[in-house]
């Protein structure tokens, strides 16, 4: 006999026995104890069907395979991959157990709840139908009584003889003849009223009759509904003979005139509903199409369905990708909340869909509960998750890589994810150029090998310095003769990842630099064309060298992006666009016309991007959030990552870096970990404190780094801005302070702390009033108070030369 009691004790004998409630194992640490919860929610989460199984909430040391991740995985093919070994096909003797000669699905709880949940459903819509039912059954034993009736009389009265004769007379027959006729059906009629079925029968229904209306009248209708069933039940019978009669080809269900469960709106999904709906779309054409079912349909990802099926040898999945939008019509669900792809072969489908919007819910990065270390080079940086709701991971080595979108769109969460993922793996080098406003990065800072803002010109000693890394590589790689580096290399030449964010600032500059081919250094040029240049020339070759720049860019047009850096990115991704054009300057060329339009994500869906990664289809996603609101929800991914760098050695300021010293060397500041202040301000090597230094940068520096690259002069709105990015508790307006106070409050501020600034040099700084500042957008000439660069710059100088 099988034992199915619990096992007595946890492994054998004498081991200690498991508690039923796990959770008085966590008694003392129930902060493990919400850990393993949070996992075991996360688990469930990556899990198929949404559902806990055996391993859920198991804790375990093992390395566990990663969730199936979405479709956006950028594969590279020289690598050796340390996911779990493809398994051997299984020989026969190989590990069968008595439940693999049952059907696919039979011990499958999913598919199960999926069965009953179909079932029940049908069940209530028939339930819903009840009334339906009833009035047919009243119609069918109407024509019941009227055939019987007509039957009967027809029997009675020998009514087969009327026709005899009726025929004998047309056909002009001798006049006996008919009367014998006549003679015979008087004789036939009259043995028919004597026989004792006949009378035994009507009496019978007389009977019936009579005593239902009998006992209906003395105790009431309910008491006669049995007989009155029994009457309906037979009367029915026959109606339902005689409707058939009258329609052989139709089904005896058709007399009921009731849809089919599946017609339902949001019925469970079936493989009648899938043909259906693949006819309503006309996928299929032909009375023979249908599909075949390759495993029970299963509940997916919390509020999604999953049917892999085979469709007819003459369609295939482009077919029914080509008429998406039909059947997302015919399912009556949004087209970006179905999925279909190809599974196996171009005849097999994968199909999946969802009742509600699936991206609906804003989803927290499970790094924030989670911070652990990454795997950039083979599993991605996780960014975001798909309609399924699968985690999407980015890879970006290999390739050049560009995200752009409308401004406040997401682009920024998205930076968001990447960076603090990239800084969760040591073995990246992470440089950060911000456009105009490096304090929205600065709590990125500490992580990165070079972090600065607004400066054109260290943008392009930047890049002369990545270039100049690039061709130090290509030596090694010559030297070696190989193509490109792997994941073996990453030790001594690690993954160097460069984002620009804001890169139209830097596109759009007018800064002017002198020409680097004119030896006499008379000749200028311009700054963004140099960036272009540069970036190109990068793009061209320096992807298979480990090393990748990632342009942001809000708003571009065709000719934002230099074009020899877009057609060598082999990653982008589109947050909501201001038009197809915007689109298709992102995303590949004619990106619109192969559905990828960035343009018709909703404006609702915060976050929400179009992944197009060369060799993957393209897809729509949703990034992760991460809090940059309320607080700064990144803050402890990025000191998890400083430690898990520190630890090892990998943290900025700790190891040889050629591309910083090639920046120190050309201007003579670092921007490491974003310079001293870790603000993205670019300070004399010198100053520079290791990492995570805070060195006391005067308010007259940073009235300095206030300025635009190539401006020569602000407006107080503009340093108040500014101020309030570098420290917003100093210099952010407080909370219901009108717009006024908060101007004279902190303009009082900012005269004390200049004054204290030059105190004993003689020197003064006022902001001036009525200063021209070009055109505003509205074409009108704006004027105002502000600073001039040359009294900033003499003010430092001032205030430097009274420190010596
Ligand atoms: N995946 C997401 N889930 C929830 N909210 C999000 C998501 N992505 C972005 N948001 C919210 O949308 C707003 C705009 O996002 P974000 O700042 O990243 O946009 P942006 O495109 O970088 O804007 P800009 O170009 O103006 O800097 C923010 O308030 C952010 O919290």
């Amino acid at each position: 006999m099988t034992d199915i009691s619990p096992e007595p004790a946890a492994g054998g004998p004498g081991d200690e026995r498991i508690p039923d409630d796990l959770s008085s194992l966590f008694a003392d640490d129930p902060e493990r104890r919400a850990r393993l919860e949070e996992s075991a929610r996360n688990a469930v989460r990556g899990s198929r069907a949404g559902m806990a199984d055996a391993t859920t909430g198991t804790p375990r040391d093992l390395p566990v395979a990663a969730p199936e991740a979405g479709g956006l995985v950028f594969d590279d093919d020289d690598q050796d991959p340390d996911a779990l070994p493809v398994p051997l096909p299984r020989s026969d003797s190989d590990g069968w157990t008595w439940k693999d000669a049952f059907p696919t699905g039979t011990f499958d709880s999913a598919a199960w709840a999926h069965r009953k949940k179909v079932f029940l459903h049908k069940i209530a819509w028939h339930a819903g139908h009840t009334h339906v039912y009833a009035w047919q059954l009243t119609r069918l034993s109407g024509i019941g009584v009227g055939a019987g009736a007509r039957d009967a009389w027809h029997y009675y009265t020998a009514q087969e003889y009327a026709d005899m004769v009726d025929t004998a007379r047309r056909k002009g027959m001798a006049p006996d003849m008919i009367a014998a006729l006549r003679e015979e059906r008087l004789e036939t009629a009259r043995g028919r009223r004597r026989e004792p079925m006949l009378v035994g029968s009507v009496t019978a229904v007389f009977t019936v009759v009579a005593a239902a209306v009998a006992v209906a009248q003395v105790y009431g209708l309910l008491a006669a509904s049995p007989a009155a069933m029994l009457t309906l039940g037979i009367l029915s019978a026959l109606g339902l003979r005689e409707h058939h009669r009258r329609n052989p080809d139709a089904s005896l269900s058709a007399a009921f005139n009731v849809a089919a469960a599946h017609t339902a709106g949001h019925a469970p999904l079936t493989d009648d509903l899938i043909n259906r709906v693949l006819r309503i779309a006309k996928v299929f054409t032909k009375d023979e199409h249908q599909i075949t079912l390759l495993e029970p349909i299963r509940p997916a990802e919390i509020n999604g369905i999953e049917a892999k099926f085979k469709l007819p040898d003459d369609i295939q999945v482009s077919a029914l990708l080509a008429k998406k939008e039909a059947i997302a019509g015919a399912l009556d669900v949004e087209t970006h909340w179905l999925d279909i792809r190809q599974d196996g072969s171009p005849t097999r489908a994968s199909f999946w869909y969802c009742t509600s919007d699936p991206f609906g819910e804003p989803r927290v990065s499970p790094l924030v509960a989670e911070p652990e270390r990454q795997d950039v080079w083979n599993r991605g940086i996780l960014i975001g998750f798909n309609r399924r709701g699968l985690p999407v991971y980015l890879k970006l080595r290999h390739v050049m890589a560009l995200l752009g979108g409308m401004s406040r769109t997401g682009k920024g969460m998205l930076l968001r994810n990447l960076i603090v993922g990239l800084g969760l793996d040591p073995r990246i080098n992470l440089r950060l150029v911000a456009g105009a406003k490096p304090g929205e990065h600065r709590g990125y800072a500490p992580i990165c090998s070079t972090f600065f803002g607004r400066r054109p010109d260290r943008l392009i000693h930047l890049l002369e310095g990545f270039l100049r890394e690039a061709y130090r590589r290509e030596a090694v790689l010559e030297d070696q003769g190989r193509a490109k580096f792997g994941e073996k290399d990453l030790a001594e030449f690690p993954l160097e990842i460069l984002i620009i964010d804001e890169y139209k600032q830097y596109a759009n500059t007018s800064m002017r630099i002198p020409d680097p081919s004119d030896d006499e250094g008379k000749r200028t040029i311009k700054a963004c064309d140099r960036i272009a240049e540069l970036l190109e020339e990068i793009a061209a070759f320096a992807a298979a060298l480990n090393m990748t720049v990632l342009i942001s860019t809000q708003d571009p047009d065709a000719n934002t992006v230099p074009r020899g850096y877009k057609s060598n990115t082999g990653a982008r991704a589109a947050t909501r666009t201001g038009g197809a054009v915007q689109t298709n300057a992102i995303l590949k060329d004619g990106a619109t016309g192969a559905g990828l339009r960035a343009h018709e994500i909703p404006e609702s869906l915060k976050g929400g991007a179009i992944v197009d990664i060369d060799g993957a289809p393209g897809e729509l996603i949703r990034s992760y959030f991460i809090e940059d609101e309320e607080f700064d929800g990144a803050a402890d991914l990025i000191a998890a990552g400083l430690e898990l760098r520190r630890e090892l050695d990998r943290a900025p300021g700790q190891f040889v870096d050629e591309i910083e010293n090639y920046l120190i060397a050309v201007t003579g500041a670092s921007s490491l970990a974003g310079g001293p202040t870790g603000s993205g301000r670019p300070a004399p090597a010198a100053h520079a404190g290791g990492v995570g230094t805070l060195v006391k940068v005067s308010v007259l520096e940073l009235l300095l780094d206030a300025f635009d690259a190539d401006a020569d002069r602000i407006t107080m709105a503009d340093v108040r801005a500014y101020l309030t990015d570098h420290d917003p508790e100093k210099w952010g307006p407080l909370d219901g302070e009108a717009d006024a106070a908060y101007t004279a409050r902190v303009g009082k501020l900012l005269v004390a702390d200049v004054e204290e600034a030059l105190e004993g040099t003689g020197v003064e700084l006022v902001a001036k009033s009525g200063i021209r500042f070009g055109k505003g957008p509205d074409g009108r000439e704006i004027k105002g108070s502000g600073l001039f660069r040359k009294d900033v710059e003499a003010a430092v100088e001032a205030a430097r030369n009274a420190r010596k």
